[in-house]
């Protein structure tokens, strides 16, 4: 069976796991992360004809901390968990970054936790961050920012982490690499009759119950982080594939169209998935009043919110929260992340967006509310 999912995908991300990019837990797979490297350049070249962006999230900060540290045992303490992903985190973006550019191609190191995610203003910020690597051809290379984090780093789950920049960046799919082929009916280190599965529904509770608890002492999410990962990844639209990290050119063939590992199909359409979240789940901190003339832009013709339409701000937001748009009679035309907060649109009220960089003394983007984080009442 061949799939459609990934040959379609333009933004993918992709994740690998410590049981997988580490040697043997010995420090990091130079040979495995050189094959990814290789195989990422293609896809973000277009050698098939189709370039595309993506996005790596790679765990292994804390085996080769671990290594470089000479700690031969993984550490229960948390704190020398910490110091070992810190003393890591230098080799492993150090390898991509040679590997990527042994290529041709730029990368950057990101490093987020699950509660920069979930506040507002740093969400949009890391949002348009990683938008903008991904327009400028550069890879970004994730890890989480496990200095700052604790119960991330006693899970060892990055699949979540995988999930979450999915939905940040609407990514079209996930394809998380570990060491196993793909799903089971149940763990196939524990039961050699288990059977493989192909496809299923992303989200469906059944799968959860096929995951037992986590593979090696280096790994430690299992399968059912990545299970869940890819009901979250679903949430936005993104369909999932686990797959077998160190299968031969793993990633261009799923790209061509083949069927490799576990593909786990989204059933929400991504921009659908994106209004309704942002229509559903958040609460109006504010609003802007806009003139007929901007009314028209976002109903008719589909722009963004430029300040030049816009009349007067009530109420006390900062960036990335969400704001109702209204005509000058109090109707909801509207609502979406506010690019600047409320004390900042009310300086650029009717004026052009070249002035912004002027008024603030920074620029966030001529929009104040950019189209693709808005949905325009009965659209
Ligand atoms: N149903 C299942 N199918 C496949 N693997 C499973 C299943 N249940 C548990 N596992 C275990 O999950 C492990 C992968 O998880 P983990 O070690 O955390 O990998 P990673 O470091 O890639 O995130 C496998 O090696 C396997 O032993
Ligand atoms: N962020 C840490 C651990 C993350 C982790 O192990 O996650 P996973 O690969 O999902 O088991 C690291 O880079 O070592």
């Amino acid at each position: 069976m061949s799939s459609n999912v990934l040959r379609d995908a333009r933004r993918i991300v992709v994740k690998v796991g410590s049981s997988l990019v580490t040697n043997e837990g010995r420090g990091l797979d130079e040979a495995a992360i050189e094959e990814w490297s290789r195989q990422l350049a293609a896809l973000v070249n277009g050698e098939d004809g189709v370039k595309r962006e993506v996005i790596m999230v790679s765990s292994g900060a804390i085996a080769e901390g671990m290594k470089r540290l000479g700690w031969a045992t993984r550490p229960t303490e948390v704190h020398e968990l910490q110091a070992a992903a810190a003393v890591g985190q230098m080799g492993l973006a150090q390898m991509y970054e040679t590997k990527l550019r042994g290529e041709g191609v730029p990368s950057a190191q990101v490093l987020l936790t699950h509660a920069d995610l979930a506040d507002r203003e740093r969400y949009l910020n890391a949002r348009t961050t990683l938008l903008t690597l991904l327009q400028l051809g550069v890879v970004p290379v994730i890890n989480e920012n496990d200095t700052v984090v604790i119960d991330e780093i006693r899970f060892g789950d990055n699949d979540t982490l995988g999930a979450l920049v999915a939905n940040l960046v609407e990514a079209d799919a996930l394809v998380i690499l570990t060491d196993q082929r793909g799903l089971y009916s149940a763990d196939p280190r524990k039961n050699p009759d288990a059977r493989f599965i192909d496809v299923a529904e992303a989200g469906n509770p059944e799968l959860e119950a096929m995951a037992g608890g986590a593979g090696l002492s280096i790994g430690t999410g299992g399968m059912i982080t990545k299970i869940l990962a890819a009901k979250r990844a679903a949430g936005s639209g993104a369909s999932t594939v686990i797959a077998w990290g160190r299968e031969k050119d793993v990633l261009l063939r799923l790209t061509r169209g083949e069927s490799i590992g576990t593909l786990l199909v989204a059933n929400t359409h991504k921009m659908q998935a994106r209004k309704q979240w942002i229509a559903d789940h958040l609460q109006l901190r504010g609003s802007v009043t806009v003139d007929a003339g901007a009314v028209s832009k976002l109903r008719d013709e589909g722009k963004s919110l430029l300040p030049i339409g816009m009349i007067t701000v009530e109420g006390d937001f900062s960036r990335g929260e969400v704001i109702a748009v209204r005509d000058e009679n109090g109707a909801e035309i509207a609502r979406g992340l506010a690019s600047y907060a409320s004390a900042e649109a009310r300086l650029l009220c009717r004026k052009s967006s070249s002035e912004i960089e002027s008024l603030l003394g920074y620029s966030a983007g001529p929009e104040m509310m950019h189209r693709d984080n808005m949905v325009v009442a009965g659209h």
